[in-house]
Formats: structure tokens, C-alpha cells, sequence
């Protein structure tokens, strides 16, 4: 059987770059040396209907940026989606690359990537390219498209990008901090296979004091420690929140299943995301 993977396209973002790693590690991990094909989707929302309605067997998306934090796209559609669990994490380094066409970088008058990008290089481009215009794209590759028509642009995405596209590297790495890094989610309609980390949201019945002290310490007093808290806004109200947890902790053990049924009765929604590893690369 052939896998197929759903990721932010066009080719050569780092969402294929994390899916191609994905797919190497089924070749080495299952019985069966699992074979994929990949499958490039316009967003990273696309990329996780496209896997809610069956067009393909799994999606990887970027979640969390070691520099930007929660890929808030992400997190929203996974809310919104409810069916999906999660596989496997992978962290993945992220090195971007300046690549334009432009003889010389003083002729740059604009700069296209998407928007974590920009982030990550947002004091680079302080720095170096003080005058330009930032743009956002849907992906980093995307915004190599522009590259050919406009001789005074450039973008930002990965080496391999470059090289794909047969674009020039004006300057690498630019990202601000060396050690950049963003992890990755593997999704799919099966169940999680656990594992030692476990991710969930929640939203809470009503905005009043203290309504996220007893969610937190149903997991303090088991002693299971959690890896990350971010809240989102609802969209329906300003100033109403849903928290995303992730859990060092699998969701079969004793005390995270009696935290879990104990934590429904404090939320007015629990979405469970399921337990899984991480490969770390
Ligand atoms: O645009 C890409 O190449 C992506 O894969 C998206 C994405 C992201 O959304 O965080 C993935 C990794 C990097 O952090 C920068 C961009």
C-alpha cells in the first residue's frame, strides 16, 4: 500500500521537507517498508481538510517555531476540524536563505515569505534590509514565484528551495537565532498510536477568576508535567479563550486517563489530540 501525505505546498517548503522526513522514517520503522507519495496543498488549513475529508491518508504541519511560537493556523483548524489525531512529532532545524534575482542587495525594494519566516529573520532584515517592504505568502516557496517578474524582490525560504528553483542565494543563514527550530505534527483520521507526550484544547464554561486553576492542577497533583500552554481566542467573543496543553505523559497511563475524565467536567469543550512520540532529527 501506498501512503499518501498531505503538506503546505508548492514543493520545497519546510512542511515537504518534514513530510519527505516522515516518509523516510515509515521506509525504516514498518514491517511492510511503507512507501508515500506526497501531495502539496495551497495552506496549511487545506492541508488539514484535505485530511479530514479522506482526499489523503495523513498531513504534516508545522505547529510551534522555536523563535515565533504556535503556528496559529495550525491550532485553529485543528479545533475547528475535531476529527483528527495526531501520529507523530517531529522537530526539524530551520536555516533560511535570502534568494533573489536582484544584481545587488541595495536594489531590493521588497521581501515575500510567509509569515513565520519573516518572523524568524524579522532583526536580519532590521539590520540589512532596514527600507523593505514585507509581504506575506502562504508558504515560503510560494513566495519564489514572484522572484522571476520582479527583478527588485526577494524571498525568503530554504536552501534546498534555491536549488530546486535554480534561484540565487544572496546571504544564509538569516534566521535570528542559529538554533532555529520548528516542530511538526503528523496527522490522520486513525487513532494516535501513543505515546510519551499528549495534546489537547479546551474551552472553559465561563470567564470568571480562577477557571483555569483546577484544569491545571488535576495534572500538578498526578505529577504530570506539562510541556505548553497556549490559549486562542474563540472568534466569538473578545477576551474568551480555548487553551491548547500539551502533556509530557500517554494517555493510557492510570493517572492521565482519571485527569482527563475529571478535566471534562471542568471545560466546556475537551478535544483530545491523542498520545504519540517524537522523532527527533
Ligand atoms: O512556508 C513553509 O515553507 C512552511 O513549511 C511553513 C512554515 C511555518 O508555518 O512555520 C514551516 C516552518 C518554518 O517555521 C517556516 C514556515
Amino acid at each position: 500500500m501506498k501512503l499518501s501525505i498531505a503538506h503546505l505546498g508548492p514543493a520545497g517548503t519546510y512542511a515537504e521537507a518534514a513530510a519527505t522526513a516522515y516518509a523516510e522514517y515509515l521506509v525504516k520503522t514498518t514491517p511492510e517498508s511503507l512507501k508515500s507519495s506526497l501531495c502539496p496543498y495551497p495552506s496549511i488549513a487545506q492541508t488539514l481538510w484535505a485530511v479530514a475529508k479522506g482526499e489523503v491518508h495523513l498531513g504534516v504541519v508545522p505547529v510551534e517555531n522555536s523563535i515565533e511560537g504556535s503556528v496559529s493556523m495550525t491550532l485553529d483548524t485543528l479545533w475547528q476540524i475535531d476529527t483528527l489525531n495526531i501520529q507523530q512529532a517531529l522537530v526539524l532545524p530551520i536555516s533560511h536563505a535570502l534568494i533573489s534575482l536582484a544584481s545587488r542587495q541595495e536594489d531590493i525594494q521588497v521581501v515575500y515569505s510567509h509569515p513565520q519566516a519573516l518572523a524568524q529573520c524579522q532583526e536580519w532584515l532590521n539590520q540589512n534590509l532596514p527600507q523593505v517592504r514585507q509581504i506575506a505568502t502562504n508558504s515560503t516557496t510560494e513566495a519564489l514565484q514572484h522572484l522571476d517578474t520582479e527583478r527588485t524582490a526577494c524571498a525568503i525560504a530554504s536552501e534546498r528551495a534555491a536549488s530546486l528553483y535554480q534561484l540565487p542565494i544572496i546571504a544564509h543563514p538569516i534566521n535570528d537565532y542559529p538554533d532555529n527550530c520548528t516542530r511538526f505534527w503528523v496527522v490522520s483520521l486513525q487513532p494516535s498510536p501513543g505515546g510519551n507526550y499528549t495534546s489537547l484544547a479546551f474551552s472553559v464554561p465561563e470567564n470568571k477568576p480562577g477557571v483555569l486553576v483546577k484544569p491545571l492542577q488535576l495534572f500538578a497533583e498526578r505529577g504530570i508535567n506539562m510541556s505548553r500552554i497556549e490559549s486562542r481566542p474563540t472568534k466569538r467573543l473578545l477576551g474568551d479563550y480555548l487553551f491548547f496543553i500539551d502533556l509530557e505523559a500517554n494517555a493510557c497511563e492510570e493517572s492521565v486517563k482519571s485527569a482527563l475524565t475529571e478535566l471534562a467536567a471542568y471545560t466546556k469543550q475537551l478535544k483530545i489530540f491523542g498520545s504519540y512520540s517524537i522523532i527527533d532529527r
